[in-house]
């Protein structure tokens, strides 16, 4: 039948691969690790974009595009920041029949693609600040279980990648775009973020430091970084020789940022938002925000019915909603309310005989299924005003499971029986990385070992004296922990 067959509470895994399915966003591929975005996805990666987009314009940051290929000479340019990730680099070995001279690498990701050519452009300090984003897909040939969205062995992102004179421009910018992300993440998938910085051993090995905003998912207890955004410092610029003269004449290597955010973002908002009727769209990024249903009667008046959810249409569209009719006849309006909420679509609109005579629709919301008659006279400001109220309720409800996920903890048994109940956890570290090492070798069991997922720029009062909650040694910051995607 048209219902999902797995329930949220029950069997997440399951739930998941068959909601992004069954809503219309996912065909899988017969390539383990590849999915099909259908439209439905697609237009939510669309929306955000055009938001992204505009704003990085606002900042002076231009758009190109780099080759997909790179060649293994100048991609093992760095040792340590691709030491790690090597298996995970996809290569080309042959075209037709032939065995190519040189393997070339698909991208995995853009730093050694680009900035050989960033070296040859910045000559003076007027060359700079360059700023560069690119719109591409990247490849990383992962092993461990793939998901939709969530890790897949190619998919869509930007890659912003910026050079500047001064480290001050370099660490304004960085914290400019985590703040970008965590509107993408918070105003348009309705989805709250923590904003800190990754500790040195899960910062990004190339950079200087490395921002992120960190989602949780309270069914599997697992946090996810929702985005980076990286000071690189001169790491790059010494590696590639990315170096200018200043107004004085001196020579000296440029600051560098690199920062991104994925498709990624669409799997987090399903997992988060999603329940046991299928996809719950925030209405932001939602394509269809209005579906008018029709619901006309034996002998009533079939075509009143009809032009009025054509005009209901008009209007909101008029105004700016996404809003559409289903006047399909080989669907009973049943069939087509189960459908539309499997896709998500945040409100219905029922237009049937009585609504008709008392020149009213029957609004229903998909998040919470309340019901309310709306006059057709004001009919714009109320959708309005529920489709806020959506997004709105979406993010408190959302926000109220991620905070009763977290828990504040002293010692280590606190932090252990935190763990198996699955919590995001906020525990005083002495900041040392042999004791995060310690931390992760010491949970390492079948759930996965915990690591820390950053530490909030938000930073708690941390009284003096307090102790690490790993090694017993002075504390120095509130760090998050939890099992992580
Ligand atoms: O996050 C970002 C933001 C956008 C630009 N790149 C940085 C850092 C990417 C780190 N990374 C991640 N996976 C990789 C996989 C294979 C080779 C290299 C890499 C690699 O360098």
């Amino acid at each position: 039948g048209l219902g999902l067959s797995f329930k949220k509470e029950e069997n997440f895994g399951e739930w998941y691969s068959e909601v992004v399915v069954n809503g219309e966003m996912i065909e899988y591929y017969d390539i383990s690790g590849c999915y099909i975005l259908r439209p439905w996805s697609m237009s939510i990666w669309e929306i955000m974009q055009a938001f992204f987009d505009a704003e990085i314009k606002k900042m002076k940051i231009k758009n190109c595009y780099f080759p997909l290929f790179v060649s293994s000479s100048v991609l093992e340019k760095e040792k340590d920041h691709i030491e790690g990730f090597a298996p995970e680099v996809a290569w080309v070995t042959k075209s037709g029949k032939s065995d190519l001279e040189i393997p070339i690498a698909i991208r995995p990701t853009s730093e050694t693609v680009m900035y050989p050519y960033f070296s040859k452009w910045i000559r003076g300090h007027r060359d700079l600040p360059l700023k560069l984003n690119q719109w591409c897909n990247v490849v990383r040939w992962e092993f461990s279980n793939p998901t939709p969205f969530i890790r897949s062995r190619e998919f869509l992102w930007q890659e912003g990648h910026t050079a500047f004179a001064t480290k001050a421009e370099a660490d304004e910018e960085v914290l400019q775009i985590l703040e970008l992300y965590r509107r993408i993440y918070e105003e348009f998938l309705a989805i709250p973020v923590v904003k800190g910085r990754k500790s040195e051993m899960e910062k990004f090995a190339g950079g200087l430091y490395t921002t992120s905003v960190e989602a949780f998912i309270p069914n599997t207890g697992r946090g996810i970084q929702g985005a980076t955004s990286h000071c690189l410092g001169q790491n790059f610029a010494k590696m590639f020789e990315i170096n200018f003269e200043n107004e004085k004449g001196e020579k000296g290597m440029v600051w560098q940022n690199s920062w991104a955010y994925s498709t990624r973002t669409i799997g987090v908002m399903v997992m988060v938002h999603g329940d046991d009727k299928g996809l719950v769209l925030p209405p932001k990024v939602a394509s269809v925000q209005v579906i008018v249903v029709p619901v006309p009667y034996k002998d009533a008046n079939t075509q009143g019915i009809f032009d009025a959810c054509t005009e209901t249409v008009d209007t909101l569209c008029k105004a700016g909603i996404r809003a559409e009719a289903d006047f399909r006849d080989n669907y009973s309006p049943g069939w087509k309310y189960s459908h539309w909420e499997m896709k998500g679509v945040p409100l219905r609109i029922e237009i049937g005989p009585k609504d008709l005579a008392n020149n009213q629709v029957r609004a229903v919301r998909r998040d919470n299924a309340a019901k309310e008659d709306i006059s057709r006279v004001n009919l714009v400001e109320q959708v309005k005003r529920i489709l806020d109220d959506i997004h709105q309720s979406l993010f408190d409800a959302a926000k109220q499971k991620r905070d009763a996920c977290i828990q504040v903890v002293k010692t280590w048994d606190e932090f252990k029986e935190a763990l198996s109940q699955r919590k995001m956890i906020l525990a005083p570290w002495c900041d040392e990385e042999e004791v995060e090492q310690d931390v992760k070798e010491r949970t390492r069991g079948e759930m996965g070992a915990a690591k820390s997922l950053c530490t909030p720029f938000d930073q708690p009062e941390l009284p003096e004296g307090t102790k690490c909650f790993a090694s017993g040694k002075p504390a120095k910051k509130w760090t998050y922990w939890g099992r992580s995607y």
